[in-house]
């Protein structure tokens, strides 16, 4: 191809998380809420491609329809890792969204992280993990634990991290037909915010639940009938702050005859647990 050198990262996933317990044990002074949980990585992910170009313009290929470029997280991402690097190179970036928005399997976040890791190798600016996950947490609270990249017992905001092994899982998650701001949620007066904080050696043998499923049921009933109809099944709970709500499953085939029977308003597929982030290795930490 005459020598031409493009720079560029074609298919790089931006995985899904599930919250596999949420608890509220606080709030700080700025109005943000003290979260314990539990994330998953699951194998559904949207997918990005990112070319190198020399005039320094970020430039996002395919634009979401409703939202403008400079509140894309994507882009957003990108421009905040310039400014932090000094870098002077552009690129232009390609979303393939499978994942629904407001949906609390973390896509927006998920795509943020993706930019970060992939653009840090792609621009070559060499920052550490943590320097990353940094940058992450000023996009949003689950950014850094997508570039950790490992499930993770999350504490804080988001940003106190520590590494939980669990059993490889299969889930089976429904998309109920509604999208949820996730600050309207939080913003519920009857909201539970003092749940007895747990520790971390402690949270597989304690009861747990999502603290704001009831209020995200309240606010959209769609969810509550999810909810109902998979806990026929095996136990269900919504990720996040929703919409999405899922259950564990024994296998496969379980997925599938659940999926089969699913009503055709509601969008539901399986998932596997990811033991690792796709892109894991193109960190040093
Ligand atoms: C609740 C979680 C759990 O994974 O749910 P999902 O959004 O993935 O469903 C997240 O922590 C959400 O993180 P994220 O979606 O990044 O939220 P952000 O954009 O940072 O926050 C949106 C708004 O929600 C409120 N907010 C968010 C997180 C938090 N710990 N306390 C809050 O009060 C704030 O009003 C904030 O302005
Ligand atoms: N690349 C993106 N993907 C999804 N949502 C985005 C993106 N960029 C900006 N947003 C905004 O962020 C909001 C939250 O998105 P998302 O992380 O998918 O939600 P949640 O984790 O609550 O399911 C969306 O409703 C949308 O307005």
């Amino acid at each position: 191809m005459g020598g031409v050198t493009v720079n560029r990262l074609n298919d790089c996933p931006a995985p899904a998380k599930l919250n596999l317990f949420l608890h509220i044990i606080g709030r700080r002074a700025d109005g943000y809420h003290l979260l314990q949980s539990v994330f998953r990585l699951i194998d559904r992910a949207d997918t990005l491609s990112f070319e190198e170009r020399g005039d320094g313009c970020i430039e996002l290929a395919s634009p979401i329809p409703g939202i403008p470029p400079d509140r894309e997280l994507c882009v957003r991402a990108a421009t905040l890792l310039q400014k932090t690097t000094g870098c002077s190179r552009g690129a232009t970036i390609r979303l393939d969204k499978h994942l629904p928005m407001g949906g609390g399997l973390g896509g927006g976040s998920s795509d943020a992280a993706t930019t970060l890791i992939a653009l840090n190798r792609l621009w070559g600016t060499g920052l550490r993990l943590n320097e990353l996950a940094a940058i992450g947490l000023r996009l949003g609270a689950d950014v850094p634990f997508f570039i950790a990249g490992r499930d993770a017992f999350v504490e804080g905001i988001g940003e106190r991290i520590t590494p939980v092994e669990l059993t490889p899982a299969r889930y089976v998650v429904i998309v109920p037909p509604v999208e949820v701001p996730t600050a309207a949620i939080f913003a519920a007066g009857e909201l539970t915010r003092d749940s007895e904080p747990i520790k971390i050696a402690d949270f597989a043998s304690r009861p747990t639940r999502n603290d704001l499923q009831a209020v995200a049921c309240k606010l959209h009933p769609a969810i509550g009938e999810v909810i109902e109809w998979l806990g026929q099944y095996a136990p269900a709970r919504m990720t996040g702050s929703g919409a999405c709500v899922f259950a564990q499953v024994h296998d496969e085939l379980m997925a599938a005859r659940i999926i089969k029977s699913c009503p055709p308003h509601w969008r539901a597929w399986q998932a596997g647990s990811l033991a690792r982030h796709p892109l894991y290795e193109w960190l040093d930490s």
